[in-house]
């Protein structure tokens, strides 16, 4: 069996990171651990890597950390990894609002699990992506941004109108946990 002390402040993030492995019939155990580590300025490599980097060093063992960008196509990638300072100031018509004018509400949903093996080691990443546009907001607004991002996938919902197990098929989260899934039940039958 295989098991992770996932570093994050995130509920959210938690029960989606726990909903996907009971769904995919994974034996993972995930722990976690509320630690407030500083997030640099970056690629959203760098950020992940850093942000795991110290979760590393202040917990002492091996851990698992995640971060989330939204990607605007127009602002070149921007918010990407600032997103929550954006969704924090100026909400889901801010971010609306930051679109008019420009030819394209394209988005991408990326997201980065890094894993340390322990404190100085080098953190590996795992991505994911989903890719959408940038709607008005529907839906629940219990996690951040799910209102204002609708998946190409998703039939014309938002995230947020989703249920939650259909988030979890398609969802940048989902796609990348699955590779850091893999990784680690490779790594257990090498041990
Ligand atoms: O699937 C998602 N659907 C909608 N919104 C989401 C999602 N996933 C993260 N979010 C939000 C939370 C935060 O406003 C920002 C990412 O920032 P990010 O630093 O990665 O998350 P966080 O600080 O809340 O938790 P952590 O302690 O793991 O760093 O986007
Ligand atoms: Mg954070």
């Amino acid at each position: 069996m295989t098991s992770f002390v996932f570093v994050t402040g995130n509920a959210n993030k938690l029960k989606e990171v726990k909903a996907i492995l009971a769904a995919g019939g994974s034996d993972i155990q995930v722990t976690s651990q509320a630690i407030d580590v500083p997030e640099v300025q970056g690629s959203t490599q760098e950020v992940a890597i850093a942000k795991c980097r110290a979760a590393a060093e202040k917990l002492g063992t091996a851990c698992v950390t995640e971060d989330t960008a939204l990607c605007f196509e127009a602002l070149d990638g921007l918010p990407g990894p600032y997103i929550k300072d954006f969704m924090a100031k100026i909400g889901h018509d801010g971010l609306n609002t930051l679109l008019d004018g420009f030819p394209t509400r394209a988005a991408t949903a990326l997201c980065t699990f890094a894993y340390s093996p322990g404190p100085s080691h080098d953190p590996i990443l795992f991505e994911g992506a989903t890719q959408g546009t940038i709607v008005a907001a529907r839906g629940p607004t219990h996690f951040g941004w799910d209102p204002i991002f609708q998946p190409d996938e998703g039939g014309g919902k938002t995230y947020a109108e989703m249920h939650g197990s259909e988030k979890n098929l398609i969802s940048h989260r989902y796609r990348a946990l699955e590779k850091l899934r893999v990784y680690l039940s490779e790594q257990a039958t090498k041990a």
